[in-house]
């Protein structure tokens, strides 16, 4: 019973299958370089071990991958792809093929069904092909071509495992179970992996030498550095023992005989009759065809990277791409190169941009490590593991080969971390990667359009992260303003205008550039021709706080005081800038502060209260707008308030957030009709010491608490109450419309049914299938139930019930 065990696969199968079915079916051909690319990580596993333990070597002398095709009885025919590497125990057999779904997938499935808006099943075109190899084995591939599948394995031989015994993982493409057993041809394969594919019907093309030849060459060729054999037959043509029977000199001399004599130079004649004659000679024995067994090697091609780039096609690498980093999709961009390092040691490498970040890069940038430099030397792969600090963590999505020609090659992870060249290759990486995109900006700005926008904020990570190659990562990131779709750094301050000592930026976060261009803070910058950033993504701010300067010009929020365009002119008795004639402007402020002085008193009065801003001040950057919150240089922005509230600093430092929430300042424009409106309304207000009109002025501050509250909207904070805001919203409404100010809403509503004694039925079993459980059946039960038990819909009230109905 031991040697035969049943297995059941986890549940997710039946789903998975159908999704794979409908999904990958056009893409099925994928089977077998899935198969290949296994085979090469257990020859690469075998060679590595066989550093530290000579013994896993015994059994097969060779290292490779055959592939065979099998015409017969069984079947449509059977594929049979055997590799000589590091095998499988019947645990490992169980733990790795047992399971054709990989961890995470359930989660993906459910999120796959509910996105699949056409009901097809086909989620390609939603999630990519990339999101499949993540999420599916490669046996459940095998499926696609397979109605069943049988994989041999004999485990390398360790002093763990000294005695290994070849087992069988059997299953069929439509079971739910699994079988592993002792092979009962015994310990045939020596040692390594034999997967026997019993094909479909519709898939007897893969038993074609051509189609295999085809699919190695487009999909596996440089995938792996080990020999691909294929079972080949070859036509020969051999002497025909039987037909041959007649002696063949007698043959010859008649035919000899028969040669008529040419009337030319003696000579000559004698030759050409001896040529003839021999030619006769060995066409004269009769031949028959065979056919023989022998072995093609697929992939005797140099590798990929150690040929002449000019020699290699785009086709080539893009294919040798998916193949070594496992990609559905193709690479963005690439760059070919050797070199020295100076350490003496001379290595050749290719850099691939991907076309896309995995999905969960995002998640947690600054923890996630690169596992995609794979490092060989002389074409030996040594290992896609050179530790923590191989790239810094914004480039770590970068997929490398590099082989270098002189590194010892039993070489452990403590002493790649002190190799000098290994030392050496992270700045070699970064240098030519950051070359690659500079030219990709400058030259080919379709492919430069995708990755900016896939990368584009991982530069700007990048500019935060990596002090030494800041200024170039700068120099990649492109941001939205107020005159163009997108810039450089360099740009803008080619268009800087004179005087200008700033750059200008605008950040809030989550918010179109359509929609800051309309902001308060940039009426009057936009007015005047300045261009000013349009910063929507959280990480901006961080970008900019930290870069904090550019060729020596710094930053300007222009949603905080202190805004100045550069062509003012100060004026030191009043503590202000003048933008155009002083002397004009020193007369013109005067009159407005003393016109708007008992305004201004009135509304600081007024925002303190209400803790909205601790000053009021008429404006110099509204142009249309009626008044705006601004933030002072020791404030918070509504964008850096929404970033520390959503971090939770905000508990942490809670003095300094309290503090920094009040430094803002209410600023009014003084063309505006609605500040004039509310001037001359305070002006008529009574005087101190008179009787107060308490209803105008209640009415007013009503007025007031719109104006300020809508202000903080309007410069991208949230009102301090929202519910009071609404009330009085809906109050003024009321008052607009004639309708009574205090007369109530009905809030009547039906209440919700006793607390319910019994836990439901199926409380303990597992979920049900989601499918099932969202399906239309299960909803109206849950109705008619409510309607047994007797609710008391016939309580609901006349008015409500009328409500309903309009
Ligand atoms: N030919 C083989 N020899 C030894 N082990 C194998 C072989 N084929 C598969 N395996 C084992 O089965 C596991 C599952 O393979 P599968 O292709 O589904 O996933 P993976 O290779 O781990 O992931 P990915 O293909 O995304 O890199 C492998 O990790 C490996 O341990």
């Amino acid at each position: 019973q031991e040697e035969h065990q049943k297995h059941a696969y986890q549940s997710d199968v039946a789903r998975l299958r159908k999704i794979v079915i409908n999904s990958l079916y056009s893409h099925r051909d994928v089977f077998l370089r899935e198969i290949i690319s296994n085979a090469n990580d257990a020859l690469e596993k075998l060679r590595l071990s066989s550093l530290t333990e000579p013994d896993v070597l015994t059994g097969a002398e060779q290292m490779n991958i055959t592939i065979k095709a099998v015409k017969d009885g069984e079947s449509a025919g059977r594929l049979i792809i055997t590799d000589t590497g590091i095998g499988m125990t019947p645990e490992e057999l169980k733990n790795n093929l047992g399971t054709l779904a990989k961890s995470g997938t359930s989660e993906f499935l459910s999120r796959a069904e509910s996105d699949d808006s056409s009901g097809n099943g086909n989620l390609i075109g939603a999630f990519g092909l990339g999101f499949y190899s993540r999420h599916v084995s490669f046996l459940c591939n095998i499926f696609l071509v397979a109605d069943r599948v049988e994989v041999a394995s004999l485990a390398a031989r360790t002093s763990k495992n000294p005695a290994p015994a070849q087992y069988v993982f059997s299953s069929g493409a439509d079971e739910n179970s699994f079988d592993i057993y002792v092979d009962p041809r015994g310990n045939t394969l020596g040692r390594g992996t034999e997967i026997t594919l019993f094909l479909k019907g519709d898939a007897v093309n893969y038993l074609n030498e051509q189609t295999i030849t085809d699919l190695v060459n487009k999909h596996s060729s440089f995938s792996t550095t080990f020999p691909i054999y294929l079972a080949s037959k070859r036509t020969e043509f051999v002497l025909d023992e039987e037909a041959n029977e007649e002696p063949a000199h007698e043959e010859k001399k008649s035919q000899v005989e028969e040669t008529p004599k040419a009337d030319v130079d003696e000579d000559e004649a004698v030759i050409e009759d001896v040529i003839e004659k021999e030619e006769k000679v060995k066409k004269s024995p009769k031949t028959k065809q065979i056919q023989v067994d022998e072995w093609l090697r697929l992939n005797s091609q140099t590798p990929i990277w150690m040929r002449d780039p000019k020699t290699v096609s785009d086709e080539e690498y893009e294919t040798f791409y998916q193949a070594t980093f496992k990609d559905y999709e193709k690479p963005r961009a690439w760059t070919h190169f050797q070199g020295d390092s100076g350490s003496g040691v001379s290595f050749r490498a290719i850099i691939f941009v991907p076309s896309r970040l995995d999905d969960d890069y995002w998640q947690n940038p600054l923890q996630s490590v690169t596992k995609d430099i794979r490092l060989m030397v002389k074409r030996v792969f040594i290992t896609s593991d050179l530790g923590e600090d191989a790239l810094p963590k914004w480039a770590n999505w970068v997929k490398v080969v590099v082989d270098a020609e002189d590194l010892p090659l039993n070489v452990s992870r403590e002493t790649l971390q002190n190799n000098a060249f290994l030392k050496q290759l992270r700045g070699i990486i970064l240098r030519r990667l950051l070359q690659l995109l500079a030219r990709l900006q400058e030259e080919d700005a379709e492919k430069w359009a995708h990755i900016e926008e896939t990368f584009g904020n991982v530069f700007k990570l990048g500019a935060v992260e990596d002090r030494k190659n800041r200024d170039k990562l700068v120099n990649l990131v492109r941001f939205a303003t107020n005159q163009r779709n997108s810039t450089s750094l360099d740009q803008y301050l080619e268009n800087k205008k004179q005087g200008q000592d700033k750059i200008f930026y605008l950040a809030d976060m989550g918010k179109s550039a359509h929609e800051l261009a309309g902001s308060v803070f940039i009426e009057k910058l936009h007015a005047r021709g300045y261009e000013v950033l349009l910063l929507s993504d959280p990480l901006d701010e961080v970008f900019i706080t930290n870069v904090r300067r550019w060729k020596t010009i710094g930053f300007q929020d222009v949603a905080k005081t202190g805004l100045k365009f550069g062509d003012e002119v100060w004026l030191s008795n009043l503590m202000l800038y003048a933008e155009t004639d002083p002397e004009e402007e020193k007369a013109e402020r005067a009159t407005l502060t003393e016109k708007f002085e008992p305004l201004i008193d009135w509304l600081r009065k007024e925002v303190r209260e209400k803790g909205a801003a601790r000053d009021v001040i008429i404006s110099n950057r509204l142009v249309i707008s009626s008044c705006a919150i601004v933030a002072d240089e020791s404030g918070y922005t509504a964008n850096l308030e929404k970033l520390i509230s959503s971090s939770h600093a905000q508990v942490n430092h809670k003095h300094m957030w309290d503090f920094a929430k009040k430094q803002k300042v209410l600023e009014i424009n003084p063309r505006s009709p609605l500040i004039e409106g509310l001037l001359r309304r305070i002006k008529q207000l009574p005087a101190e010491g008179e009787e107060p009109d308490v209803e105008a002025e209640a009415e007013l501050r009503e007025v007031a608490t719109v104006l300020v509250d809508g202000a903080l909207v309007r410069s991208g904070f949230s009102v301090t109450d929202s519910n009071d805001f609404f009330t009085l919203v809906d109050r003024i409404l009321r008052r607009s419309l004639g309708v009574s100010e205090t007369a109530p809403t009905d809030t009547t509503v039906k209440p919700a049914p006793p607390v319910d004694p019994e836990l439901p039925a199926n409380a303990n079993e597992p979920e049900p299938d989601p499918i099932v459980k969202s399906g239309r059946g299960k909803i109206s039960w849950e109705v008619e139930e409510v309607d047994e038990l007797g609710n008391p819909i016939k309580q609901v009230p006349v008015e409500m019930k009328k409500h309903d109905e309009l």
